[in-house]
Formats: structure tokens, C-alpha cells, sequence
């Protein structure tokens, strides 16, 4: 897997989905699918775009007691997805039962990665609601060593920690990293943010982009800004 946008599929509906992927007609983006469009539409939607050839991370960021997740991984496994999630919090005995029920009865499993710290934290959110009262940084690689430990294959983190984290764990343990806003948008409720040419230079492996694209006029040109910015 090489460096690459991968589009968050925020969306309420299939219908929705299916036309918002229905404009890119030159180019087939890595899409992300997370939990507003699997709860509204189930796994069927899975299914669907992968038939029409889309790269596909899931992101249901599991966390639960770690027989419960394996199960839930399990059941998983039965789709054709390129990676799936959990919260590294849920902790390493977790982290190790999921793998155990993503690997599939050959030995195949799509990539799992583990949630660090939401990028809608920041250090004070972190502390006064969280009672995390460590550098996010640390608390990130922290977090990124666990999820390693357990043989997991990358992170969900911002950009700010991509470099890091690949420092402390190898170049080739994922960073894969939302919070990216173009240099003129609104960062919403995202805190931890850079832009695309920023998250490259920091050594981001994936962007997630989701509402400067998606929210877009022309969602097919913010996808191609992105790309450009972030792959070159
Ligand atoms: O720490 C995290 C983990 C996941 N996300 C997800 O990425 C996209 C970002 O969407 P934007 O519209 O570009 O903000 C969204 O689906 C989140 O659920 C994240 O933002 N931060």
C-alpha cells in the first residue's frame, strides 16, 4: 500500500453514496466507511462498493471486553475490506483478540489498525475530560507501542504524530490520519489538524478526508487538490 486520500463515506444513505461515487468517473478512490452509513445500510453497502472496485477501510473503531470484540472481528472477516479498526484503549489483551478473530480460517485478514486519540481531542479536552494528564504525543505513542506489541499493523492518529510514531515503530507500521483541512477550510469540530501538503511532510502514509471533499461544490476537483497536495 502506498501513500494515498482515502474519502470518509459520511453519508445518511446508500443512494447518497452511490451518487456522490457516481461523479468520479476518471479515478476510484480509497473510501473509508464508518458507522453512520454501516448502521443506516449494513453490510450490504460493503459489499456494493466493494463490487465496484473501491479500496474500502472500516471504520467501526471497536472497543468492547476483548471476547466480545473477537467475535465481533470474526463476523468481519466475512467482508472483503482492505482494513478495519478498533480503540487502542480497549488495551493489548483486546488488541490481541481481535486479531485472533480477524484472521480468517486461511490465514488471511485485512489490515487492523488502532485508534490513538480521536483527532477531535486536544491537550486540554484530553485533560479535563479524560483525566490524561501526559503530553498527547506521548500518550499517542504510547498507544501506537501497545497497538504494535500486539501485532497490529498501524494507527489512527493526526498527522502532528505521524512522524513518531514512525520513529518509535518502524517505517512501515501505518499512519493513517484524519484531521485534514485545506488551507482556507473550517476544521469543524476536528482539533488536532494539518493540511494535505503539511500531513506529507510530516510523513502521513493516508490522509482520511472527509467534508472538504464530500461538502465540496465540486467534490471530484477538492478530491484531486487533495491528492495532488498529499501524493503529488
Ligand atoms: O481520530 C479520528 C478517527 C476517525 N476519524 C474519522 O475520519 C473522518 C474525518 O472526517 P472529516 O469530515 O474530514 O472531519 C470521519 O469519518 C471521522 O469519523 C476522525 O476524524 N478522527
Amino acid at each position: 500500500m502506498g501513500k494515498d486520500v482515502i474519502v470518509a463515506l459520511d453519508f445518511d444513505s446508500k443512494e447518497k453514496t452511490l451518487a456522490f461515487l457516481d461523479r468520479f468517473t476518471e479515478e476510484k478512490p480509497f473510501v473509508k466507511i464508518g458507522m453512520e452509513l454501516f448502521y443506516a445500510e449494513g453490510p450490504s453497502i460493503v459489499r456494493e462498493i466493494r463490487a465496484r472496485g473501491h479500496k474500502i477501510f472500516l471504520d467501526l473503531k471497536l472497543h468492547d471486553i476483548p471476547n466480545t470484540v473477537k467475535k465481533a472481528m470474526a463476523a468481519l472477516s466475512a467482508l472483503d475490506v482492505d482494513i478495519v479498526n478498533l480503540h487502542a484503549a480497549g488495551t493489548a489483551a483486546m488488541m490481541t483478540a481481535a486479531l485472533e478473530g480477524l484472521t480468517r480460517p486461511d490465514g488471511t485478514r485485512p489490515l487492523l489498525i488502532a485508534v490513538t486519540q480521536l483527532t477531535s481531542t486536544d491537550q486540554e479536552s484530553m485533560e479535563r475530560e479524560l483525566l490524561i494528564h501526559v503530553p498527547m504525543e506521548k500518550v499517542v505513542l504510547h498507544y501506537a507501542e501497545n497497538a504494535a506489541a500486539a501485532g497490529l499493523d498501524g494507527v489512527v492518529c493526526s498527522p502532528m504524530e505521524a512522524g513518531v510514531v514512525h520513529e518509535r515503530c518502524g517505517k512501515d507500521f501505518l499512519t493513517v490520519t484524519p484531521g485534514v483541512r485545506f488551507a482556507d477550510g473550517d476544521a469543524g469540530d476536528q482539533k488536532r489538524v494539518t493540511t494535505p501538503a503539511k500531513a506529507k511532510e510530516l510523513g502521513s502514509d493516508y490522509i482520511v478526508v472527509g467534508r472538504p471533499i464530500t461538502q465540496a461544490e465540486d467534490p471530484v476537483a477538492a478530491y484531486r487538490r487533495c491528492r495532488e497536495e498529499f501524493v503529488g
